[in-house]
């Protein structure tokens, strides 16, 4: 390892800059006692869970994306009726069959009379099969002898072959789906078959981000101290893709009045702050949340970056995520803290982390999580190095952040991988 490689692992391990949790500075979220970094996880899943839910009729082409706030109950039977599978012939007893006088039987259109034994009938898949239809032929397996009107099988008939019977998927009232499935292109699809025109569902959870320093440029290059912000332009769609609806993204000078009125007027369901957490002079964020009466059910992670994330229950029974200033310290925040409660707040199970296997040592932390930025490979997972809690270079080329226990991991250990809401096509990030 060379000796930058080494302060890089340092400074991730936030060993050489902030010390272990005894030599923490006294007032910094380390010293107020950080919570383990999975049951942070729980602390935040439980918190949207008992939040007050709202729900919302949509008509379908809207309800992609959101979650059922009941369950899918079929409306119908389905198929509705029975239906031919395949385009060929409705035959009535066993053969041969003369065949019936008129036109055949399309999808869409309703058959009047009944097939009498002995008889058969044109029939398209799809078509709507008459009373006394025994089974379908289908046209490759039939042979007419149209001088004769005779139709004959040319191999073995089974009694209701190729015909779908109504209700062979489901009868009316069967539950089709659980409330809190995600609302797919498949369930769109099923939910139109099933008769709906519209869906209750959960809506997205309203967030407002406030991005807080006074150091931070919107545009051009740094200069004087002063750096660009990277999280304005990275947490909207961030959250956006876990499933929120972004209100707004504000700006705000390190001002703690300015602070408190933007948290207390919010209108949304979570407000996410970025910076301001530790305990420097112009850190307003927990000075605030004590002025604003707001409970704090996390004050600090024992995870590394991130270690100075909160969650607060604000007086008005919102929630407040403030995430650390340094860009991957507010990743690991995202991920541990604002991913559980946005799921539950939108009435869905959090993301479990994938179990993969790891291909490289990973150095550990003494005492709390590491979250480590990892790219999947063919044969596992690959930590990625630019990996430092002020760095996004190492996240940047990420499919995930694996959670790497304390004394760390060896080539071959299976590790939890929260993936990146696009890193994976089956992700549900992409539908919202
Ligand atoms: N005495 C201690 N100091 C610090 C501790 C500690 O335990 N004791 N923890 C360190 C850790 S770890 C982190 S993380 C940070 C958290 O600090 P804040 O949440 O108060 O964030 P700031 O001080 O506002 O900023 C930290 C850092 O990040 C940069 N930053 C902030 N916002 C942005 C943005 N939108 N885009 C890009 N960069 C941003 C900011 O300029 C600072 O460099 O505290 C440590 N200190
Ligand atoms: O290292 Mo801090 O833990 O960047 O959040």
């Amino acid at each position: 390892m060379t000796a930058q490689e080494d302060r890089e692992l340092d400074e991730a391990l936030a060993l050489a800059s902030t010390g272990s949790t005894t030599a923490a500075t006294p007032g910094t979220a380390t010293a107020r006692g950080a919570m383990r970094w999975a049951e942070a996880r729980n602390v935040a899943s439980r918190a949207g869970r008992s939040a007050p839910g709202r729900t919302l009729r949509m008509v379908l082409g809207e309800a992609l994306g959101h979650v059922l706030a009941e369950p899918l109950t079929a409306l119908t039977d389905l198929p509705s009726f029975d239906t031919s599978a395949m385009d060929g012939w409705a035959v009535a007893g066993p053969g041969p069959w003369g065949l019936r006088d008129g036109g055949g039987i399309l999808a869409g259109r309703s058959v009047s009379g009944v097939l009498a034994d002995g008889e058969a009938v044109r029939i398209a898949t799809g078509a709507r099969v008459p009373p006394g239809v025994t089974a379908v032929l289908r046209t490759e397996h039939a042979r007419t002898d149209e001088a004769k009107g005779r139709l004959r099988a040319l191999r073995s008939v089974v009694p209701g072959q190729d015909i779908r019977p109504r209700g062979q998927e489901c009868r009316s009232g069967d539950q089709l789906l659980p409330a809190g499935a995600l609302v797919t292109p498949a369930v769109l699809g099923l939910a139109a078959a099933a008769g709906y025109d519209e869906l209750l569902v959960v809506p997205r959870p309203r967030v407002e981000i406030l991005v807080l320093g006074d150091e931070l440029l919107a545009e051009g290059l740094p200069h004087d101290g002063m750096v660009r912000d990277a999280l304005g332009p990275m947490a909207g769609p961030w959250l956006r893709a876990l499933g929120a609806e972004v209100l707004a993204t504000r700006r705000l000078v390190d001002d703690a009045d300015a602070l408190f009125d933007a948290v207390t007027t919010s209108e949304a369901d979570l407000v996410v702050t970025t910076g301001g957490t530790a305990a420097g002079p112009v850190d307003h964020v927990h000075p605030v949340l004590s002025k604003a009466g707001a409970e704090l059910l996390v004050d600090g992670v024992a995870v590394r970056p991130g270690h100075p994330m909160l969650l607060a229950r604000l007086a008005s029974g919102r929630h407040l995520v403030g995430l650390p200033g340094n860009p991957l310290a507010a990743v690991s925040g995202l991920l541990t803290l604002v991913e559980p409660l946005l799921s539950t707040l939108a009435g869905r199970a959090p993301v479990d982390p994938s179990i993969t296997p790891v291909r490289e040592r990973v150095p550990g932390h003494p005492h709390d999580t590491r979250l480590v930025p990892v790219a999947y490979r063919a044969d596992g997972a690959v930590p990625l190095r630019y990996q430092g809690p002020a760095m996004l270079r190492g996240i940047a080329a990420a499919d995930g952040l694996a959670v790497i226990p304390f004394g760390g991991a060896e080539p071959g250990d299976e590790l939890g991988i929260l993936d990146l809401p696009w890193g994976r096509p089956s992700s549900e990030g992409c539908f919202t």
